[in-house]
């Protein structure tokens, strides 16, 4: 797994003379940001390994998270300073309240998981850390704060959903199109969007902002794995000790 990089984004810069703000995140996310990208959990929605229990375990967590992530996306629309901003990101809300929440259904009536359970569900405690972090950033945070926390859950997501779908269709439908969803043009101009708008805002911010917004980023990340991790093992992972306390 890659190293941290631990130095300021001037200095990554001179370093890296053609580095972009995002390209530091990731650097400073490290070894999270390969951990998660790179999780079996994500390796196995594409090569037919994927357990049942294991999927399952997953979307239902999902489908709680995504309610949060909804609650994000209105509170980054309020804060974006442009309306070009404002337009994007409310396009985006648009989706996730309407044909994302038809696949859930469709899973779960395939998996078997009754409504009863999927509708009821609490969050395990690693789906309410990663949601919390998602949320208060966005709504007690600055814009960047936000933008650097939705960043980091889409490009995740855009980077496995690219590799896997490079592979051959998986049998099962909610698989397939979990990959698909990902790995679309319009989820890729979307996250392309994201990574210009933090490219754009990230360099005109303070020193102590940019340290804030890398930290963000990386806790994120870290989480990012953690979430994979709790559905692909049914345990709850513990969270680095960097992250115990913030
Ligand atoms: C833990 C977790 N992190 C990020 C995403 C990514 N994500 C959330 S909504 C959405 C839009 C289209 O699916 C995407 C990519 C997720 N699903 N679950």
């Amino acid at each position: 797994m890659p190293t941290p990089y631990d130095g300021s984004f001037p200095q990554f810069q001179s370093a890296h003379p053609n580095a972009a703000f995002s390209d530091w995140l990731v650097a400073r996310a490290e070894p999270f940001w390969s951990a998660a990208t790179e999780h079996p959990f994500t390796r196995a929605i594409g090569d037919g390994s994927m357990p049942d229990e294991a999927y399952t375990r997953y979307l239902i967590e999902d489908y709680t998270f995504v309610t949060d992530l909804a609650s994000t996306l209105g509170y980054l629309v309020a804060k974006a300073p442009r309306m070009q901003s404002k337009t994007q990101l409310s396009a985006f809300l648009a989706l996730l309240t309407s044909e994302e929440n038809d696949y859930f259904l469709r899973s779960f009536e395939a998996l078997g998981v009754p409504a009863s359970t999927y509708e009821t569900a609490a969050q395990g405690p690693t789906t309410r850390a990663f949601a919390d972090l998602l949320v208060s950033s966005a709504g007690k945070g600055s814009y960047p704060d936000g933008l650097a926390c939705l960043l980091c859950a889409e490009w995740c997501y855009l980077t496995w959903g690219r590799r896997e779908a490079q592979k051959p269709k998986p049998e099962a439908f909610y698989l397939a199109e979990w990959i698909d969803l990902h790995a679309v043009p319009g989820f890729e101009a979307f996250v392309n969007w994201i990574i210009e708008e933090m490219n754009g805002i990230g360099p005109t911010l303070s020193p102590d902002d940019q340290d804030r917004v890398s930290r963000l980023f990386r806790h994120m990340s870290a989480l990012e794995f953690a979430f994979f991790e709790a559905a692909w093992t049914g345990k709850t992972p513990d969270l680095p000790e960097e992250f115990r306390q913030s």
